[in-house]
């Protein structure tokens, strides 16, 4: 295969975005067949193959290697697979999209302001409480990695995939850890940031595959392609 894949996002707060970043670049993204068609063209580059994915798929395949090069955020990039940040090359951050991972108590927990006063009362929870503590997240594999750093061991995820901010006033976890933009979720829900809880700084990102076969005709294509976007990438 001679041509190479690029995948922008088909829906949600980071398409149009998208679109308008390769314009500003005076690279046009066109869809032919329209918004429920899911592919595309970049006009003037006949050997790029638009696809139009959702942002999770983007970070899956890009890790897989059947997608070239992608958009989609960062934190989706770590948290799709433990392996996510090496099978990947960031070509570039492009300013949008921005959204922090973050680890959230209720605000109740005034003697919780860093990663040891939770691991503190991680470890108190079962004897206190007669049961683990529940982290409510949809970012099972950034909680994994950040909490072994910070010597958390005793704590359960409770998997959630949407309103996770509302777990702790439910009762179906003890605290959060979740994405913010504006903080204003967060607030609303009564939960505060820890002050070293900031697991992940994630935007949208250009990003390229390192597991995609580059042979030396496909990578020709695909460095034309980003010099035109004023990027370069390592692989
Ligand atoms: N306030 C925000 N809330 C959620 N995601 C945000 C926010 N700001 C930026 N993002 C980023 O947008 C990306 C998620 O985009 P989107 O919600 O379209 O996801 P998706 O996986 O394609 O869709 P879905 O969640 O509906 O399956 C993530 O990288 C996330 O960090
Ligand atoms: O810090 P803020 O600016 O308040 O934004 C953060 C919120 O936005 C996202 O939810 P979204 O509305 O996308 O719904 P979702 O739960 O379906 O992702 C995210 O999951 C937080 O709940």
């Amino acid at each position: 295969m001679s041509g190479i894949t690029l995948a922008v996002p088909s829906k949600g707060r980071l398409e149009e975005l998208t679109r308008d970043w390769f314009a500003s670049k005076g690279l046009t993204i066109t869809r032919p067949g329209g918004a429920r068609s899911y592919l595309g063209a970049i006009d003037g580059m006949p050997e790029v193959t638009v696809r139009f994915f959702p942002a999770s798929e983007i970070a899956r395949e890009l890790i897989r290697g059947s997608i070239d090069v992608g958009v989609t955020g960062l934190d989706l990039i770590h948290e799709t697979s433990e392996t996510g940040p090496a099978s990947v090359s960031i070509a570039s951050r492009l300013g949008f999209g921005q959204a922090d991972c973050v680890v959230a108590v209720p605000e109740a927990w005034i003697d919780v302001t860093h990663m040891h006063d939770l691991a503190d009362v991680a470890s108190d929870f079962r004897a206190r409480h007669g049961r683990w503590l529940r982290i409510a997240t949809k970012y099972i594999t950034i909680t994994r990695q950040h909490f072994a750093r910070a010597g958390i061991a005793e704590y359960r995820t409770v998997e959630s995939l949407g309103a996770t901010e509302a777990a702790p006033a439910s009762g179906v976890a003890d605290i959060v850890v979740d994405i913010t933009t504006t903080g204003s979720t967060l607030a609303a829900n009564g939960l505060r940031v820890l002050e070293d809880g900031v697991m992940l700084k994630s935007e949208a990102c250009l990003i390229v595959s390192r597991t995609a076969g580059w042979s030396p005709e496909r990578r020709a294509i695909r460095d034309q392609m980003l010099s035109r976007l004023g990027v370069t990438a390592e692989v």
